[in-house]
Parts: structure tokens; C-alpha cells; sequence
């Protein structure tokens, strides 16, 4: 079998007859051009650096030496980070990346936590003592806020840390089997470090839960200090390579000034100064939720789909036409049904994705200046996209899976790894369900002071716009026409969670039950409110696009696409009070499955412009050359079961 590197002969002639300008569209996906330039040059780097390339196949590690290799990257990110001189955060993130595809890495927490953590929450003194060594990779550290008892009701933790002033210490301490620290990655055996959330017990009286600097291991050791107990939570679901932890702690003294104290402070005598808001606390988690729609729901996404539709290129199947050659099986309307869509919500995303993390570095400098007033909409912006984004992306990798047929089952697809590593976006950083709730409450109070005269700015502004109340779709189906459309369900979504809360309260039930009783609707509200804000994101985004009008144009179809999905899955909430019309809905959906024909030619180049790497995608589907059935039987080869012809290697003894 020749080994030689050609390309299949479809995917090739599927890139050439693409339309568009590739180059400028992943910059659009990148976010710019420097970026993409960046990212190309530290990919070569990594490929051709003679630490990092080759290493075992991850497909055929155990567990246990999934975590090992992990621990061997993990140690030479933080060598290569100095070795490339790179000190940015931004770049931190980016060789991750690079040197984990789709795995977590066990020092993960240390990027996306604990740096964070200790620079918003932390005095600039704080910042300077633990920051620096942190950046330095000199002390390892997680977040360590969930417990067995509670992940999602904060103010229901029971860890607590109590100021003593004869000592100018604080006490911390687990005191319940449900207050054991549960789940922070890289707890169990990789740090030695930890910011521990606890109730902030001074003078008698509890402040809620405050941050607290923890050293969990010597440094020359690596044993646990006294006063701590860590270890490993066990296998999961998936997030193999990570020692997920718990932590239990023994009456721990640690210095006054282990608390980080930015937003508020315990002085010597014990008294406490509070802080602007005392949401600022959950400052790390508002920044980490703005980063997952880009970094984690637009990645999967993007690559799921360059996976299946190369794969879907190269695959033949059946018979389309009569006595015909087998067609390629993208060329079955009901699998660019599929597929395209979820090309749409990876660039849709993506614009969402650089969108949010503007708006968070406005929200941060606000805070710098004692600004808090737009911390309230961003939080509930920051949880609705959270949620929506990863709820859409576990979908649609899955549909992506599914698209390959047996394949995609097969760990050498490389679906079930971007599944394993990413569809916990759905349950950490707040489960989804919850962050639903928190947005469409917050929808439904910005609704009810509406009422009460007050205008609405920013993102719920169009809450107390007047609209028309039938939908203007033509055989001209337009994206203005569809946003309208959307603006007009969300806020229909919305009114009805405010009447049946309000209607529930007036019956003279208790609020927290009116609250509850509406969780299905304000649920729906929340969708439909992120839903409205992705397409008007994407759609402003195109108009601003620093591109030729080829690649104008292709987006504006994913856009559209975009749109006239959404409709068509959604429909009853459209045709709801006779907004759209049956009429109306057809015409929606004959427009999309227009757009799947109009999409089809460039189908393979708007994959290709999200830029993946074979190495980050790390699937035999995907490969760039297409090269899928000898690479499959060659992976298949590696297997430690073909070691052997008739023996079992290995011998499992009943306990
Ligand atoms: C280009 C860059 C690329 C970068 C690539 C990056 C790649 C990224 C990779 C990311 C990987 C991340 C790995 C992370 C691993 C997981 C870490 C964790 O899970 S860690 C663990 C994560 N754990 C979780 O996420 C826990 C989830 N639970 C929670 O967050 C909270 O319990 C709660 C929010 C649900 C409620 O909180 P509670 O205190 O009970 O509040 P009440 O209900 O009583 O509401 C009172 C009022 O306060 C309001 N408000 C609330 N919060 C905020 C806020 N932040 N602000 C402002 N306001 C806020 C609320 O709306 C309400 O308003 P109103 O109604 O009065 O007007
Ligand atoms: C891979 C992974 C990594 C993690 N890493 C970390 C970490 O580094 N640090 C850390 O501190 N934590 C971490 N966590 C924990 C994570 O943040 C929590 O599991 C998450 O916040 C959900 O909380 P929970 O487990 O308490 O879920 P629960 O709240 O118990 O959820 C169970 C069910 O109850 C429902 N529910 C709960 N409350 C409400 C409500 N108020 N209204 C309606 N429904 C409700 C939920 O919707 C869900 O269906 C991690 C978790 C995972 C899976």
C-alpha cells in the first residue's frame, strides 16, 4: 500500500472549485490576521520542536498514562513558554492549545483559573507575589470552589475560614463530609496550590465566601502539608488526562494576608471593609464563562465539522442516481442538512465568541474604576451564551458523529475525544440549566421595571421597543427580516415568563415558588433572548468584516443559513399568535434548503478556512489529505490486541 502524501482525488476537487477567498476567511475566524500569523508560527514550531513532536498515540493510552503524558506536556508548555519568550496570557492559552488538541491539560486550571483568579482578585501586592511565580510556572495552582454538597449554590458552602486577630490568622476548615472541596482540576496530585472559595467568618459574624490562597503541597516534596488532605476523584465520563480532586482541610492556619483582598478586606482587628458589590467574588467565573464560547463551544464545533464534511467528501455510499457511481455521501441533501448548520454556528460563535471578550475587557476596566453597573447585564449575557453555545455545540457533535456512520464511533474519528474534552462545557462553570435561569430572570425583571417606565439600554433594550406582531417575510427571506423575527419571539418568550410569574404572585403565591413555577418559560426566554443576540452578533460582525465581497458573500449565506435553521427548528414558538404564518414558515424553509445547494460547492473550503492542523484534529476522518481507509487500517494496526493471535495479554481477577 503506498504511503506516498496525495490527496484524495474529491477533497481535491472539492477545493477547486471553492469560490471564495480562504485566506481572509480565517483571519475573519481567527479574529485577525497578526493572530492567525501567530498561531501558523508557533504550530510549526511545536510540530518541528524535537521535545514535543511524535509521543504515543493517544488513542491507545490507559488512563493512567493519559494522565502521566499530560503531566510530561503540561511541564514542557510551562518550559516552552519561557523557552519562546512568551509572557502574555493570550499566548499561554494559544500554545495550550497547540500542544493539548482537544485534551485538557492537568495544569489547565492554572491558565484559566488561578492566574485569573489571583489578578482580579488579588491586590496589586498579591498580584506581584503569587502572580509572578504563577506566570513562572514556579507554583502550580487550581480553583477550588465546588464541594460533594454544592457546586451550584454557592451560598450554600460550607468550607469555612475564620479570622483570628490574636494571631492575624485565618482559620480554615472543612467542616461536614459534604464540605470536602469536589472536582478542581489538577487538585488531586498536580498542584501544590489553590484558591480556596470559603464563608469568611470574622467577629463572630459570616461575610459570605471570600477567596483564599492555599498551598495544598511542599514544594520540595510535593507531599500534602499538615492540615491537608488531597487526592483524586477517580475516572470520569471523560477529562482523562486531568486529576480532578478533592481537598479536605484540618483547622489550617494561614496568614492574614492569604485572603485576597482586592474588593474587600478583614484588616488586623478583624474588621471587615466590604467591597463595591459582593458579586465581585465570582468575578473568575464571569471571566472564564466569557471565554467558553470562543475557546471551547466555537473550537469543538469547527472542528467537529471539518471533521465530518471531509470525511463526508471522501465517502461513498450507496446509489443516487440509477446504475450510477456511488456519489459522495455529501451529496445527500439530508446530510448537508446535518452539517452545514453547524458550519454557521461555529463562524456565528466565533463572532459572538471575539464579541464577548471585548465586552468583559470593557466590564474589567469599568471595575477598575469602580464602575460596577455593567456587571449585572454582562453576568447575565456572560451565563445565557455560556449555556446556549455549549448546549448547541454538544448537539452538534454529536450530529457530526453520527454523519460518519460506524467511523464516527471508532476513537480513530476523533469525535468522541472533542466530545469527551468539551461537552463538560455544559456542567462546569456553572450548569447550564442554572445559567439559563439566571439570564431569563434577570430578563424578566429588566421586562417588569420596563413596565414601570424605565428604559432598558444595552442588550435588553429591544425588551420595551414596540414591534409589529406579524412577521414581514417574503419570498425575499433576509436576515433583517428574520432578526425582526427573532426580536419578536424573544420578547414574546419573555412576556410570557413576566405574565405567568406575575399572574402566579397575584394568585398570592409565595415568590421564590412564582420563581420556580416559570423556570420552564424562563428557560425558553433565555434561549430565545441568546438566540436573537448570536444572529445579530453574526450579522453586525459581516457588515464590519474587513473582507472582499466573495467572502462577504459566503458568510452572508452561513448567516442566513443561520437564521432560517433556527426558524425552521423552532417553529412553534414563530407561529406563535399568528406572528409567522404556515405560508411564511414554507417559504423559510425553502429558502434554507436552498442555501444548503448554494453552500454546497465551498462546503469543504469553509471547513478548510478554520485552519486545523492535522495534528490539533487528530482524526483519520479529517485528515487534510483525505487519506482515510489505509490511515484507518494502519491506526486499527496499533492496537496492543493485535499483539497477540490467540493469547488474552491481559488477566482481570474478580474482586
Ligand atoms: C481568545 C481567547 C481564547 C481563550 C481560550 C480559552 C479557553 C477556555 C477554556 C476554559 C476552560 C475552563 C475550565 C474550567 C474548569 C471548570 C471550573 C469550574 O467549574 S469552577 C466552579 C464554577 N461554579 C459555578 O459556576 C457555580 C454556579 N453558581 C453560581 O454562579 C451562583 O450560585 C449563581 C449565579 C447561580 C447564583 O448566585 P447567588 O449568589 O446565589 O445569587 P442569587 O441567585 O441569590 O442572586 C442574587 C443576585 O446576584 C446576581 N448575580 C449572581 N452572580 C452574579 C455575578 N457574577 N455578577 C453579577 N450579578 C450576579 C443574580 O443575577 C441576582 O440578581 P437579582 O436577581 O437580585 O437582580
Ligand atoms: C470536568 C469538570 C471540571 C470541573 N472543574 C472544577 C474546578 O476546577 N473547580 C471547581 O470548583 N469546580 C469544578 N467543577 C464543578 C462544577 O463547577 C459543578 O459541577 C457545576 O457548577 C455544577 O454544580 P453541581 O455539580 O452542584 O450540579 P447540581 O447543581 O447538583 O446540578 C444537578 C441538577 O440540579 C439542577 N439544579 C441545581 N440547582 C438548581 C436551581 N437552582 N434551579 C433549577 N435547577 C437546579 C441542575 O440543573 C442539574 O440538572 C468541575 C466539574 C466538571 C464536570
Amino acid at each position: 500500500m503506498a504511503s506516498k502524501v496525495r490527496v484524495n482525488q474529491d477533497l481535491q476537487r472539492e477545493r477547486d472549485r471553492a469560490n471564495f477567498n480562504l485566506e481572509q476567511l480565517t483571519y475573519i475566524f481567527d479574529g485577525s490576521r497578526e493572530y492567525t500569523q501567530k498561531r501558523r508560527y508557533l504550530e510549526k514550531r511545536i510540530a518541528e520542536d524535537p521535545e514535543l513532536k511524535g509521543g504515543p498515540n493517544y488513542y491507545f493510552l490507559s488512563n493512567s498514562e493519559k494522565y502521566a503524558n499530560g503531566v510530561r506536556k503540561a511541564t514542557l508548555l510551562a518550559k516552552k513558554l519561557k523557552e519562546y519568550k512568551l509572557g502574555d496570557f493570550t499566548d499561554a492559552f494559544l500554545l495550550r492549545s497547540i500542544i493539548f488538541p482537544n485534551e485538557a491539560s492537568p495544569m489547565s486550571l492554572q491558565i484559566d483559573m488561578f492566574i485569573p483568579g489571583i489578578m482580579g482578585l488579588g491586590t496589586e501586592e498579591q498580584q506581584r507575589r503569587w502572580g509572578e511565580k504563577a506566570m513562572a510556572y514556579e507554583i502550580i495552582g487550581t480553583y477550588a470552589q465546588t464541594e460533594l454538597g454544592h457546586g451550584t449554590h454557592l451560598r450554600g458552602l460550607e468550607t469555612t475560614a475564620t479570622y483570628d486577630p490574636t494571631t492575624h490568622e485565618f482559620v480554615l476548615h472543612s467542616p461536614t463530609l459534604t464540605s470536602i472541596k469536589w472536582w478542581p482540576g489538577g487538585l488531586g496530585k498536580t498542584t501544590n496550590h489553590a484558591i480556596v472559595m470559603a464563608m469568611l467568618y470574622t467577629r463572630g459574624k459570616c461575610h459570605g465566601l471570600h477567596a483564599f490562597m492555599v498551598q495544598t503541597r511542599d514544594l520540595e516534596t510535593h507531599e500534602p502539608l499538615p492540615g491537608v488532605e488531597v487526592g483524586d476523584i477517580g475516572p470520569k465520563m471523560g477529562y482523562h488526562t486531568v486529576d480532578n480532586g478533592y481537598l479536605r482541610l484540618d483547622h489550617l492556619h494561614i496568614p492574614r494576608m492569604n485572603m485576597l483582598m482586592k474588593n474587600s478586606q478583614v484588616l488586623e482587628d478583624g474588621t471587615y471593609v466590604r467591597k463595591k458589590s459582593d458579586k465581585l467574588s465570582y468575578g473568575t467565573m464571569l471571566f472564564v464563562r466569557s471565554t467558553i464560547v470562543k475557546g471551547v463551544a466555537t473550537n469543538a464545533l469547527a472542528q467537529a465539522a471539518t471533521i465530518a464534511v471531509r470525511y463526508s467528501a471522501v465517502r461513498r455510499q450507496s446509489e443516487l442516481k440509477p446504475g450510477g457511481v456511488e456519489p459522495q455521501v455529501l451529496d445527500y441533501v439530508t446530510q448537508q442538512y446535518k452539517l452545514f448548520p453547524v458550519i454557521s454556528q461555529a463562524y456565528a460563535f466565533s463572532a459572538v465568541g471575539l464579541h464577548l471578550r471585548n465586552l468583559y475587557l470593557r466590564l474589567n476596566y469599568d471595575i477598575q474604576q469602580g464602575n460596577v453597573e455593567l456587571l449585572a447585564e454582562i453576568h447575565s449575557l456572560t451565563c445565557g451564551l455560556k449555556a446556549f453555545s455549549t448546549d448547541q455545540m454538544m448537539w452538534s457533535v454529536e450530529i457530526c458523529r453520527l454523519s460518519c456512520g460506524g467511523h464516527g464511533f471508532s476513537q480513530a474519528s476523533g469525535l468522541p475525544k472533542i466530545y469527551d474534552v468539551h461537552v463538560p462545557a455544559c456542567t462546569y462553570e456553572g450548569e447550564n440549566t442554572v445559567l439559563y435561569l439566571q439570564c431569563g430572570r434577570s430578563l424578566v425583571k429588566a421586562l417588569l421595571q420596563a413596565q414601570k417606565g424605565v428604559t432598558l439600554s444595552g442588550s435588553m433594550a429591544y425588551l420595551s421597543q414596540v414591534c409589529d406582531d406579524k412577521c414581514s417575510v417574503t419570498s425575499q427571506v433576509t436576515v433583517d427580516a428574520l432578526l425582526k423575527s427573532y426580536e419578536w419571539r424573544a420578547r414574546r418568550a419573555v412576556h410570557k415568563a413576566a405574565r405567568m410569574y406575575k399572574g402566579r404572585l397575584q394568585a398570592g403565591e409565595a415568590d421564590y415558588n412564582a420563581w420556580n413555577q416559570t423556570g420552564v418559560h424562563l428557560v425558553l426566554a433565555a434561549k430565545a433572548h441568546c438566540h436573537k443576540y448570536v444572529l445579530k452578533t453574526f450579522a453586525e460582525s459581516i457588515q464590519q468584516a474587513e473582507a472582499g465581497a466573495d467572502v462577504v458573500r459566503v458568510l452572508q449565506q452561513l448567516c442566513l443559513l443561520y437564521a432560517t435553521h433556527g426558524v425552521t427548528t423552532n417553529s412553534g414558538q414563530f407561529l406563535e399568535c399568528g406572528f409567522m404564518d404556515t405560508r411564511q414558515l414554507e417559504l423559510v424553509n425553502d429558502h434554507m434548503l436552498r442555501l444548503l445547494t448554494d453552500i454546497r460547492p465551498n462546503a469543504v473550503a469553509l471547513v478548510d478556512a478554520f485552519d486545523f492542523t492535522d495534528d490539533k484534529l487528530c482524526s483519520v476522518l479529517g485528515r487534510y489529505d483525505g487519506q482515510v481507509y489505509e490511515n484507518l487500517y494502519k491506526w486499527a494496526r496499533q492496537s496492543s490486541r493485535n499483539e497477540t493471535q490467540v493469547r488474552i495479554f491481559t488477566t482481570v481477577t474478580p474482586q
